[in-house]
């Protein structure tokens, strides 16, 4: 008979024993804090679906940068909402030298050196019809000539000063060809973070009113590259051919929703893991948190911490500075 010897809730009675039993913990070391950068000055464009999250100029993104450096935020993670003046059907403003997100790239390390700077590599904030890649007559994404496309725009950010390129299009074999290119042109320390298990999810929708995207895409979707929801499997061998290739991080996106395949990931290759915490679930923990309906802060750090339980070494989160500040008390 175990009852009454073993008692589970002795150990929860008292804070002290909780904290000691405690197996994961949330800390600012495992946060990457998100942005979006514009063209102009003094500019912080609201982008109504994810209230509190704004699209900022050059000037007001090197504030956020010193906010994370002092709260001891690691690493940024970058995205372009660029005009639409400079959409293109073949992109080519992706890897301009003097383009936003090169500018800011610049601006960025020069005044935080110590800051690391993830920079998104994939088409979509700069193509006029939406997708993450080029296409064909039909509307198909071809593989081959993205990934062409992808490298142009991988060498650009190295040479910004980016300290990881992070490919989000899912292409196959752009991590193997980003990573040759790096290597041929001497950029021997630039990190691969490889979007690997990147779902093909109704998370994103906000995301793409932040890039601009959501209109050029229209009624079109992402599914003959990115993955189908109901696979896992298919997961580990994304993720195995990324390691195989070349990458120096992995990561499952979006989160909350995709735990069992950061889980298995993080078992199965023990390589460097992170999960993003995407915009739809921001919106909706905001949006419920609005409403009253849910306590934002206990939520943000409850959704957090489960992403640390599943085996995540790091997380995206459009909440890292809040999470930051209440972490520090
Ligand atoms: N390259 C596209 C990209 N990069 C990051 C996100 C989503 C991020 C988020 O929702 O927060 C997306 C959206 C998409 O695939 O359409
Ligand atoms: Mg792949």
């Amino acid at each position: 008979m175990t009852f009454p010897a073993v008692r589970m809730r002795r150990m929860r009675r008292d804070a002290f024993s909780r904290a000691l039993m405690r197996e994961n913990v949330l800390t600012t070391a495992d946060l990457i804090m998100v942005a979006f950068v514009v063209e102009g000055e003094g500019v912080r464009q609201p982008v109504p679906s994810m209230p509190g999250v704004d699209r900022l100029s050059i000037d007001e993104l090197l504030k956020l940068g010193e906010e994370c450096v002092n709260l001891g935020i690691p690493a940024l993670a970058l995205f372009p909402s660029v005009d639409g003046s400079v959409k293109t059907e073949d992109a080519r403003e992706a890897w301009n030298p003097q383009g936003l997100f090169q500018r800011a790239t610049r601006a960025l390390k020069e005044r935080f050196p110590e800051l690391g700077l993830i920079g998104d590599v994939a088409l979509d904030p700069y193509t006029t019809h939406g997708q993450d890649g080029l296409i064909d007559e039909t509307g198909y994404v071809m593989n081959e000539p993205t990934v062409e496309a992808l490298i142009k725009m991988s060498l650009a950010q190295a040479e910004a000063g980016m300290d990881f390129v992070a490919p989000s299009d899912m292409m196959d074999g752009r991590i193997g060809a980003i990573r040759e290119a790096l290597e041929d042109e001497g950029y021997i320390h630039t990190r691969i973070l490889a979007y690997s298990a990147k779902y093909a999810s109704s998370f994103y929708g906000p995301f793409r009113d932040a890039v601009g995207s959501s209109a050029n895409l229209g009624k079109g979707n992402k599914h003959t590259y990115q993955m189908d929801v109901g696979n896992s499997d298919e997961a580990l061998r994304e993720v195995e051919l990324d390691i195989a290739e070349g990458a120096d991080a992995v990561m499952v996106k979006p989160g909350l929703p995709y735990l069992d395949v950061v889980r298995r990931v993080k078992d199965t290759f023990g390589v460097p893991t992170f999960v993003y915490q995407v915009s739809g679930e921001y919106a909706m923990i905001k949006a419920a948190a609005q409403n009253g309906w849910l306590d934002e802060r206990a939520v943000v750090m409850e959704s957090l911490l489960a992403m640390k339980r599943a085996g995540a070494d790091a997380i995206l989160t459009y909440f890292a500075v809040d999470v930051a500040r209440w972490l520090k008390g």
